[in-house]
């Protein structure tokens, strides 16, 4: 049983809560966001796409099923740190191999419990996502403070470099190999390339600031433009290697980070939200079937595209595929004119419901019905 320390939790507008010291004890700053997910927070911590995020879980009863060997979405925990407002004092589950306490400190995540977690959700909704301080080492809220608005901001940070893969690796194809993906990993998480290899798909996963002509070495059928951390203002490499992908009129899937990417690609700009979309529940209509579907978001920018007509951009017509039920956000986008697509959330889940699940199979129909365009096979199209 750790020993319980007091610690504080400041944020940049000097609202303060006082808090159990959670995970690792010391100090981190980051931008407070709030999840709505009531399981999975192993997934949560685990998600590249929380990078420099200080992350509030809006349901009390945090650690309940421990931490297990089979869960994680990425190689280590990427949160800045953790808010809760009751961890598990003892984890019961027939996966769990550890607490999830214990996890936090050996990975060094600097958390806090005991906050109330209601009051801090409802002013993040109501002054919107703010940068924050866990201290387990400075208990004065006004020198935290101080260190809180010293602290870089999330509008205009380029974080993929910091979690992209150093080097390109492969996710082999469950069964019989169909098609070849090349991933550009901006902080892409297991769960998309285990939904593809099941889908018979080998990927080839590549680091953030790979060029054109890395992606084509591997022959691809089609690529994938990950999720990820940070700003997609900044992202202006990927930005111009979209650019070239649908040049080639190579199919594109873009999830999350990748759909804000291929849509600065197409022309369009992005902003921020008040407070992001983060959890498991939330409502989108695919407008290409009249369907509602239950997903799992985790964004805090989005694209800013005309919803009801078809634009005109340099590839050609795109439309906006899909929107946000709560508050109207572009969730997804297709063109027309060439093999592209993308969706604003996570058709992988890892957590969350697997309505959205289609959209690999969409991806791999779009790949299908590509193969031989023109007349012309596709590079990579191998012998299956
Ligand atoms: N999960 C993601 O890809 C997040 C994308 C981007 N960093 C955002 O917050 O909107």
């Amino acid at each position: 049983m750790m020993v319980q320390q007091p610690a504080i939790l400041v944020l940049e507008d000097g609202r303060a809560f006082a808090g159990t010291s959670y995970g690792a004890q010391g100090e981190t700053f980051g931008e407070a966001v709030f999840t709505t997910g009531m399981t999975g927070y192993q997934e949560t911590l685990t998600d590249p796409s929380y990078h420099r995020q200080v992350v509030v879980q809006t349901a009390p009863q945090i650690g309940n099923t421990g931490v297990n060997d089979e869960d994680d979405e990425s190689g280590r925990m990427w949160v800045a740190g953790y808010v809760v407002r009751d961890p598990a004092r003892r984890p019961s589950n027939w996966r769990s191999t550890g607490d999830l306490g214990e996890r936090l400190a050996a990975e060094g995540v600097v958390g806090i419990s005991g906050v109330d977690t209601r009051a801090l959700t409802r002013h993040l909704r109501s002054r919107g996502a703010m940068r924050v301080g866990v201290s387990s080492v400075d208990l004065d809220p006004a020198s935290v403070l101080e260190r809180v608005r010293a602290a870089p901001p999330m509008l205009g940070a380029d974080l993929s470099a910091e979690v992209s893969t150093p080097q390109r690796y492969t996710v082999p194809a469950v069964g019989a190999h169909r098609y070849t993906v090349a991933a550009l990993d901006l902080g892409i998480k297991r769960n998309v390339t285990r939904r593809l290899a099941e889908r018979g798909v080998t990927t080839h996963v590549f680091p953030a600031g790979s060029a054109v002509d890395d992606l084509l070495a591997v022959s691809p059928d089609a690529v994938f433009f990950s999720p990820g951390p940070g700003d997609p203002a900044t992202a202006d490499g990927p930005v111009a290697l979209a650019r070239e992908v649908m040049s080639r009129r190579l199919p594109l899937f873009g999830i999350c980070f990748g759909s804000q990417i291929l849509g600065r690609a197409l022309g369009f700009g992005t902003y921020k939200l008040g407070f992001g979309h983060r959890g498991i529940n939330q409502p989108v209509l695919d407008r290409t079937t009249g369907k509602v579907e239950v997903t799992s978001h985790n964004h805090g920018f989005a694209v800013d595209a005309p919803r009801n007509t078809v634009i005109d951009t340099e590839f050609g017509g795109v439309e906006v595929s899909h929107v946000c039920l709560n508050d109207d956000v572009v969730e997804g986008l297709r063109a027309l004119d060439v093999p592209a697509f993308t969706v604003q959330y996570h058709p992988e889940a890892a957590a969350g419901p697997h309505d959205a699940d289609y959209l690999f199979d969409r991806f791999v129909e779009l790949v299908e019905g590509t193969s031989g365009r023109d007349g012309v096979p596709p590079a990579g199209k191998k012998d299956a």
